[in-house]
């Protein structure tokens, strides 16, 4: 079936991406912010879409929760994270009454909504959308990979974990991929051992390796391993993303910047999400 007013409204975007993983909990959500933020520092203009309608976690990721969006006559205008208007958003999130609020709807009404976002709305001009999907493969990833599909959406990337479980989740992942025709932009190994905030040493907490050996293994483009880093959890918790976190002293009287992006920029995990991000772009642009 065809959805023109999907293709309409994504005409003014270049490049569509949604953010899979197999599992819940191994860091889609926050390597989605991640991708953003180091998309938006490089000048670009983003979106992110949020559809993991039962659980959504984006809005409080940018600190953005209790926002509410507008109904303009061009559509639903999102919610900017910042005040270059480089970093916009949307999510169920801002629809729902609180943040504690549940969203417990079969098949059809979720796939109503996936269509309302894609197609109502008013992004403007982007560079990327982020599309944060559920773990796993559900109702959302199939609404969403139908509706996007004749619009040529550029590909996944795929979050896993060293652990072996998770690994295997993830081949489930890829071969989704494969049966609905998304081409696999990349994997990033998440978690992938821990930084320590007093002297910046990298422990392997868990295997690592795995994520780069599957890549291998099933021929997508390995875009880099993100290891724990106890500042990035500070800063997508923390209320006030203006403020630096600072594990080692997280009393300490803590510096401000002008915006989410920029402070950013200050945890050690940014200088490698902008070599995630490189990786990723150049996948993206050797498809065209
Ligand atoms: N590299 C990292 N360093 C530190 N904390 C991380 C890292 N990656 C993820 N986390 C933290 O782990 C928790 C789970 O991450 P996140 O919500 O992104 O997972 P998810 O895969 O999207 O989960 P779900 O799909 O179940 O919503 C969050 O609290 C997040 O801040
Ligand atoms: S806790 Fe950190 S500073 Fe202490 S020994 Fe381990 S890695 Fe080094």
């Amino acid at each position: 079936m065809s959805h023109p007013e999907v293709g309409e409204r994504l005409s003014s975007i270049k490049h569509v991406i949604l953010v899979l993983s197999g599992k819940g909990g191994v860091g889609k959500s926050s390597c989605t912010v991640q991708l953003a933020l180091s998309l938006a520092h490089q000048g670009h203009k983003v979106g992110v879409l949020d559809i993991d309608l039962c659980g959504p976690s984006i809005p409080r990721m940018l600190g953005l929760e209790g926002q509410q969006i507008h109904q303009a006559s061009a559509g639903w205008v999102p919610v900017f994270a910042d005040s270059t208007k480089r970093l916009a958003c949307m999510s169920i999130g801002f629809l729902l009454p609180s943040k504690d609020s549940s969203v417990v709807w079969r098949g059809p009404k979720k796939n109503a909504m996936i269509k309302q976002f894609l197609a109502d709305v008013y992004w403007g001009d982007l560079d990327y959308l982020l599309i944060d999907t559920p773990p796993g493969t559900s109702d959302e990833h199939l609404a969403a990979v139908e509706y996007l599909q004749e619009w040529n959406p550029d590909g996944a990337v795929v979050v896993t974990t060293p652990q072996a479980v998770a690994l295997s989740d993830v081949k489930k992942e890829i071969n989704f991929c494969e049966k609905v025709g998304l081409p696999v932009l990349g994997l990033i190994e998440n978690m992938s051992g821990f930084v320590c905030p007093h002297c910046a040493e990298c422990t392997n907490v868990f295997s690592t390796g795995g994520g780069e050996g599957l890549a291998k293994h099933m021929d997508i483009p390995f875009l880099g391993r993100a290891p724990i880093d106890p500042n990035l959890v500070m800063l997508l918790e923390q209320e006030d993303k203006t403020l630096v976190p600072d594990a080692n002293d997280p009393d300490a009287e803590k510096e401000r910047t002008g915006s989410i992006v920029e402070t950013y920029q200050r945890c050690e995990l940014s200088k490698i999400f902008a070599k995630i991000t490189s990786h990723l772009e150049e996948t993206v642009e050797a498809k065209e």
